[in-house]
C-alpha cells in the first residue's frame, strides 16, 4: 500500500470517528430522552463510586449504559429516516417509530432491573445500619 493510500485511509478513519461523534452530539442535543439516559448514567457513576461496586459490577453498568444510549441513538436515526422518507401519516412509519422506541424501552427496563439488583441491596444495607 502506498504512503498516499495509507494517509487517505488514516484520514477516512479520523473522519468516520468525527462523524460518529457528531451523531452522538446531535442525539444528545436534540433528544430529550437521551438527556434522561445521560442523567441516569451520571447517577449510576455516582452510586458506583459511593458504594465501591466491584469491577464486574462496573463492567455490567458500562455495558447497560452503552446498550441504552446506543439504542436511543439508533431510535434517533430511525426517526430521522422516517421523517425524511415519510413526512405524511403512514401505518408503516408508525410501526417503524414505535418499534424503535419500544427497543429503547426494552433496553432501559432491563438496565433498570439489573441496576436495581446491583444497587438496591447496597442502599438497604446502608439504610438498615
Ligand atoms: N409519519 C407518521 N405516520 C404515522 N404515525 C407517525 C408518523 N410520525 C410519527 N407518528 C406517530 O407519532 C408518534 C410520535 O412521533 P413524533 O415524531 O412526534 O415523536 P418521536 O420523535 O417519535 O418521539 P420522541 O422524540 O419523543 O422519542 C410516533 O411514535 C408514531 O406513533
Amino acid at each position: 500500500m502506498s504512503i498516499k493510500q495509507k494517509s487517505h485511509q488514516r484520514q477516512s478513519l479520523i473522519s468516520s470517528f468525527k462523524h460518529a461523534f457528531e451523531g452522538i452530539a446531535v442525539g444528545v442535543l436534540n433528544e430529550r430522552n437521551m438527556k434522561i439516559h445521560l442523567c441516569a448514567m451520571c447517577l449510576v457513576i455516582l452510586f458506583g463510586i459511593e458504594f465501591k461496586i466491584s469491577i464486574i459490577e462496573w463492567c455490567i453498568c458500562v455495558i447497560l449504559c452503552g446498550m441504552v444510549i446506543g439504542a436511543e441513538l439508533v431510535n434517533c436515526a430511525v426517526e430521522a429516516i422516517v421523517d425524511m422518507v415519510m413526512p405524511d401519516i403512514h401505518p408503516n412509519a408508525k410501526v417503524a417509530k414505535d418499534t424503535a422506541a419500544g427497543a429503547v424501552l426494552v433496553c432501559a427496563i432491563s438496565a433498570l432491573i439489573v441496576g436495581g439488583i446491583i444497587f438496591v441491596p447496597k442502599i438497604f444495607s446502608i439504610l438498615l445500619k
